[in-house]
């Protein structure tokens, strides 16, 4: 994937997301404009994979929207990466609101999708338009996303029908923890059946894509060969049209172990330790402040 950096030095504006090389212009998005989904569809009609990533905050959504990263996620995942809850259960829509704000708020040009927290859909349709609309109103998100295969296809269409964009999300679902018996590959033998049946009805109800998350790679492929949208892959294989992954997992900001999908790109804890470390044994030392750091 062509990176924003080239692409702004040839064309002196803010690059386009998802322009590979010798691909023709007229599918690209425009220049330094806003991502849209059919520009996700039209990537993967021309076979272009394309990365997102969560983001939870001003800085991390600046930087990664100026790196090219078409899709930035507020996922419920900030229960754990933001809160410190053990599971993506407790966070509230209070909670995920001043989050989601501050991302749409720092980006220009990436798609913002909003998680919908647990107990903020499943009720009804009309609890899903209630909780999406405030997504769309007070946070600004673009889209919003919410797990669950056909039993969710009602909530999928209310929300499409009402012009609010929506991300589907199957395999393992984390809001579903208990019922599905913990952190399990969803799908295996037979359940590739379930899980095509699923990802069909939520591209029907007019899902924009789809996440696939720890499902078997060659499930996985299946299933994206079946779709016209595209799927977005977390520890379901190399054949989805797109992947995610949490960007502290990413950026090796977590402590401890972290689930088989994730590759760390960075080791941003011991980066942060050492800094901290530093600014103690300064401040201990006498050394911070020096004098171009004080005033007179
Ligand atoms: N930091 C973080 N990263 C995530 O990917 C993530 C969150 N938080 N919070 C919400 C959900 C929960 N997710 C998770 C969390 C843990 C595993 C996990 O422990 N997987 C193990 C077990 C797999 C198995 O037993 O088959 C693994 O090794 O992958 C998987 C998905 C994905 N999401
Ligand atoms: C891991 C991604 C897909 C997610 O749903 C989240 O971050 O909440
Ligand atoms: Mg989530």
């Amino acid at each position: 994937m062509t990176t924003v950096r080239e692409d702004a030095s040839q064309s002196e504006q803010p690059a386009p997301y998802g322009t590979g090389a010798g691909q023709p212009p007229a599918a690209q998005p425009k220049p330094g404009r806003r991502v849209r989904v059919h520009h996700l569809r039209e990537m993967k009609e021309r076979g272009e994979a394309w990365p997102m990533l969560t983001a939870y905050d001003t800085y991390t959504a600046k930087i990664f929207d100026d790196a090219g990263i078409p899709v930035l996620l507020v996922g419920d995942s900030a229960a754990n990466t933001v809160y410190g809850y053990e599971s993506s259960l407790p966070v509230s829509v209070e909670e995920m609101l001043p989050l989601v704000r501050a991302v749409t708020r720092s980006v220009s040009r990436a798609l913002v999708v909003a998680d919908l927290p647990f107990g903020s859909y499943q009720a009804s349709p009309e609890q899903a338009f209630g909780t999406a609309a405030r997504m769309m109103k007070e946070g600004r998100a673009h889209a919003v996303k919410l797990e669950g295969g056909r039993r969710f296809a009602p909530q999928v269409e209310a929300l499409t029908a009402a012009g609010i964009p929506v991300m589907g999300h199957i395999g393992f679902t984390p809001q579903s923890e208990h019922g599905l018996g913990g952190y399990r590959v969803q799908g295996r033998g037979d359940g590739v059946e379930a899980l095509i049946a699923d990802a069909l009805a939520l591209q029907e109800a007019g899902a924009f894509a789809v996440v696939l998350e720890m499902v078997p790679a060659e499930a996985a492929k299946r299933v994206t060969s079946e779709l016209r949208i595209p799927t977005v892959g977390i520890g379901a294989g190399p054949g989805c049209d797109a992947q995610v992954l949490v960007w502290q997992d990413m950026a090796g900001l977590n402590q401890g172990r972290s689930p088989r999908f994730v590759k760390r790109y960075a080791d941003l804890a011991s980066v942060l330790s050492e800094a901290a470390g530093a600014f103690a044994a300064d401040v201990r030392g006498g050394s911070f402040p020096a004098e171009e750091h004080s005033f007179r």
